[in-house]
């Protein structure tokens, strides 16, 4: 299933004008406040509408559809779910108000976001997370054929942040449906997407596999140059129990990580920020990073600042690191050339380790 949008819609002085393509799976909307983000997930949901073009979900145009006939599931910052029924009396409703049947049963949805603890509180006796983890689960009984999911997770704290990312990992992982999300968490979007779509002024300036957009120069004035990087998915292939480093594979070599909950064997996907990657030119000896690779320049890219975005390939895996210009002109680096690249094992923050 898949969505293809058309908008065309003006606010006030403000004009969105979107083209995109959301595939199964996870599609981040990423971009500065006021870009149109959130505007456009509620045209596709249906609560606002467009003056000209189309949305079609799944191959059934849906832009003459009122809200509640689209089957678009819509998860809000604040969870909101209602206050006099209790969690399952919430999950049973909502399930009651789907069009029809939800692919995934009752039982599937309570063991997916683990709600069989929560069923008889009242919403009020949730934490935050578990207020969100419910109102996705009301969100995934309506049997939706697309998912809006407008900064879930903005209103938790970072510990609360990190516990509710792996059931959204799981539900990507899982589902077949279109999930538009929008976050301004670099971290979470290297986490979650599989799609990225850069917005700016209502428009979309540049669109991709996430992998793909997240390590190219030409997102980074989009990214900002801390969200820019490597998203590197691999398996954990080995774990010492007594350093406590974990061992990854990745299309392109290995990479030594700190240790990880994931046991050997499993699908695991990190972050690499474009500034904790060190570049030389010859092979280095002696160092105490663990992490030293081989790759071929593929793009320059000097800023407006005082840095070079660099891109290079290992393996079929393109890598980004950031040096000052001063640097990059010492070096004399240029495109096709071999560089090393240094990254400490410490440079992953476990926190931001996914599958
Ligand atoms: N009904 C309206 N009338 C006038 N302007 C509007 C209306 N609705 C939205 N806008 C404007 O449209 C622009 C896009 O708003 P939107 O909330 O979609 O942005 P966003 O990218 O989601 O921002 P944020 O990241 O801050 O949530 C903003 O400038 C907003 O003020």
């Amino acid at each position: 299933m898949s969505l293809d949008l058309d908008i065309h819609l003006k606010r006030g002085r403000f004009t969105l004008e979107i083209q995109a393509t959301a595939p199964a799976g996870v599609t981040v909307f990423f971009g500065p406040s006021g870009s149109g983000k959130t505007t456009l997930l509620r045209a596709v949901a249906g609560l606002e509408a467009v003056d000209r073009g189309q949305i079609v979900i799944g191959g059934s145009d849906m832009t003459e559809r009122p809200a509640h006939r689209r089957a678009v599931g819509y998860l809000f910052q604040e969870p909101r779910l209602l206050p006099h029924l209790s969690v399952l009396g919430n999950l049973k409703f909502a399930q009651k108000m789907g069009r029809k049947v939800a692919p995934q049963s009752f039982d599937e949805v309570i063991a997916l976001l683990e709600l069989g603890d929560l069923l008889e509180r009242t919403p009020f006796a949730l934490s935050g997370g578990e207020a969100q983890r419910v109102a996705l689960g009301r969100a995934l009984l309506s049997a939706p054929k697309c998912l809006c999911l407008d900064e879930p997770l903005s209103a938790l704290d970072q510990g609360l942040k990190h516990r509710i990312l792996p059931y959204l990992e799981r539900l990507r992982d899982r589902t077949d449906i279109p999930i538009l999300y929008v976050t301004h968490d670099a971290a979470e979007m290297a986490r979650l997407a599989d799609h990225i779509v850069l917005m700016q002024a209502g428009r979309s300036v540049l669109s991709g596999p996430a992998e793909a957009i997240l390590s190219d120069p030409a997102a980074v004035p989009y990214l900002g140059v801390r969200a820019a990087g490597t998203v590197i998915s691999g398996q954990v292939m080995a774990r010492d129990p007594t350093t406590g480093l974990a061992v990854m594979g990745f299309d392109g070599g290995q990479l030594i990580l700190p240790e990880l909950s994931q046991t050997k064997g499993r699908s695991i996907r990190i972050r690499i920020p474009a500034q904790d990657i060190v570049l030389a030119r010859e092979k280095p000896k002696g160092l105490s990073a663990l992490n030293v690779f081989e790759g071929t320049i593929t793009q320059l890219h000097a800023g407006q600042g005082p840095g070079v975005m660099v891109q290079f390939k290992t393996g079929e895996t393109l890598f980004l690191a950031r040096v000052t210009q001063y640097s990059s002109q010492n070096m004399g680096l240029a495109v096709g050339q071999t560089i090393f690249a240094i990254v400490k094992a410490t440079a992953f923050d476990p926190a931001g380790i996914g599958t």
